[in-house]
């Protein structure tokens, strides 16, 4: 029935026959204060299910998650990665012509970015990198107590990801509420969303990814110069640059404050990086499996299909949930153990398929760098205070991360 429906609800259509139905609110703030049980829930309903709320289909196993997002034909991203269909919704921002594009159009955007993001092209990127965390990491620990978000989490991203990209030294403390509008805008326009959206005015990010606003050298005119070379067009440059800086910094935040999250509840994991700094990377990759920063994402079916068993129509929206299947007790055993000596090879906490992350790499150097610098200071990491959540309908992360260290 519709008595659960959702104010912020923007479809109507009734579930399958046969198709189990949750009145659960994935979007809410008391979801995400604990969204674990209802990921259970949602796993063990069925293969395939329906929220009510939202009258929309979900998977929640790790088996229908990947069906989902290995079949790019079927399951498209072109009619948006969140809740609203471009098709019937209009759209909220100038769509990305790689996370919100499907082949061909994708695939040019892909090649130029993934050369943009390329281990030859980190590599150069390294030694700033490494020697940025370690000073970040020398001035943090001898106060003994600090907030791992506001102190590290957050700092050591900002640093060095802009400068990265070549952005200018003016507004870059709006990156973070402008990515923070764009994940809630994934999911209904409910009030995480309302909040977000007073805080920016759109057209500042849209201007940064000009020529004029890139400094010559930087991963940002990397993408005019493939413009240059006819890879692509010259305005689609800016949407390009856009991309790297709505999608690199809050993604990264969220991953590295995930990781000591993890490392400071479970002590002896640390103890595990301490006794081999090289786990550094684990660390992180296990983190971002355990915790998924990026929550779920959507996709729309282009034709009649099938996912888990259910028939599909045209135009049906799918919600993934990312966080869910990597915790599926069919994929993983122990899922709900934060265990950094884990194989965490197939874990969707960076997508899969052709719109897997294609800043991963780059992501993985930050942990790396973050991580073994910590290791190498700090002897015993401990939770000092109350840990804080900050809500968004697509990116799981704190505000707050009180810790007391020890140092080695
Ligand atoms: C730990 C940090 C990160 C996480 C957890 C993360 C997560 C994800 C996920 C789940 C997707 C798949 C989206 C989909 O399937 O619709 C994705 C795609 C993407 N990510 Fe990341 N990301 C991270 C860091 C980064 C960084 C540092 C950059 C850029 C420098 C970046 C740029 C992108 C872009 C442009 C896409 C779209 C790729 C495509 O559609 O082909 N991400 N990311
Ligand atoms: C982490 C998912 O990837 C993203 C996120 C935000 C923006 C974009 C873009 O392509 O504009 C991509």
């Amino acid at each position: 029935g519709h008595a659960e429906r959702s104010p912020y609800a923007i479809y109507d259509s009734d579930p399958p026959p046969g198709v189990p139905v949750l009145d659960v609110d994935p979007f809410s703030v008391d979801f995400f204060a604990d969204p674990y049980p209802v990921h259970e829930q949602l796993r063990e309903a069925g293969p395939f299910v329906w929220l009510s709320r939202y009258n929309i289909g979900a998977v929640a196993r790790y088996e229908h998650v990947r069906d989902a997002l290995t079949d790019w034909k079927t399951f498209s991203s072109a009619r948006g990665v969140g809740m609203e269909d471009f098709v019937r919704h209009g759209r909220f921002r100038l769509p990305s012509l790689i996370l919100e594009a499907d082949p061909p159009q994708h695939s040019r955007s892909r090649g130029v970015l993934s050369r943009v993001l390329s281990p030859p092209v980190l590599k150069g990127l390294r030694d700033r990198f490494e020697v940025e965390a370690e000073a970040m990491v020398e001035d943090v620990v001898w106060r003994k107590r600090f907030d791992g978000i506001a102190d590290l989490a957050e700092v050591f991203p900002l640093r060095v990801f802009p400068d990265a990209i070549g952005m200018g030294r003016e507004g870059r403390e709006k990156l973070l509420p402008h990515a923070d509008l764009l994940f809630n805008s994934f999911g209904p326009r409910n009030e995480l969303f309302q909040a977000a959206k007073e805080k920016v005015s759109f057209d500042w990010i849209e201007a940064q990814g000009q020529r004029g606003n890139l400094a010559p050298g930087g991963l940002g005119m990397m993408i005019h110069d493939a413009a240059d070379r006819g890879e692509i067009s010259g305005d689609e440059a800016p949407i390009l640059v856009r991309a790297l800086l709505q999608a690199g910094l809050d993604t990264t935040i969220n991953a590295l404050g995930a990781t000591l999250y993890c490392l400071a509840r479970f002590p002896s994991e640390f103890d595990r990086l301490r006794a081999d700094h090289k786990l550094a990377k684990a660390a992180f990759e296990e983190a971002i499996r355990f915790e998924a920063p990026v929550q779920t994402f959507f996709r729309t079916a282009t034709c009649a299909t099938t996912l888990g068993g259910t028939p599909l129509n045209e135009g049906d929206k799918v919600l993934m949930f990312l966080a869910a299947a990597n915790r599926d007790p069919r994929q993983w055993d122990r899922p709900d153990v934060y265990d950094i000596g884990r194989k965490t090879i197939g874990h969707v906490g960076f997508g899969a398929g052709i719109h897997a992350c294609v800043g991963q790499l780059l992501a993985r150097m930050e942990g790396e760098l973050v991580l073994t610098a910590l290791a190498r200071r700090v002897k015993r990491l401990r939770i000092a205070g109350t840990v804080e959540r900050r809500y968004n309908n697509t990116l799981r992360g704190l505000a707050s991360l009180p810790l007391e260290v020890e140092l080695a």
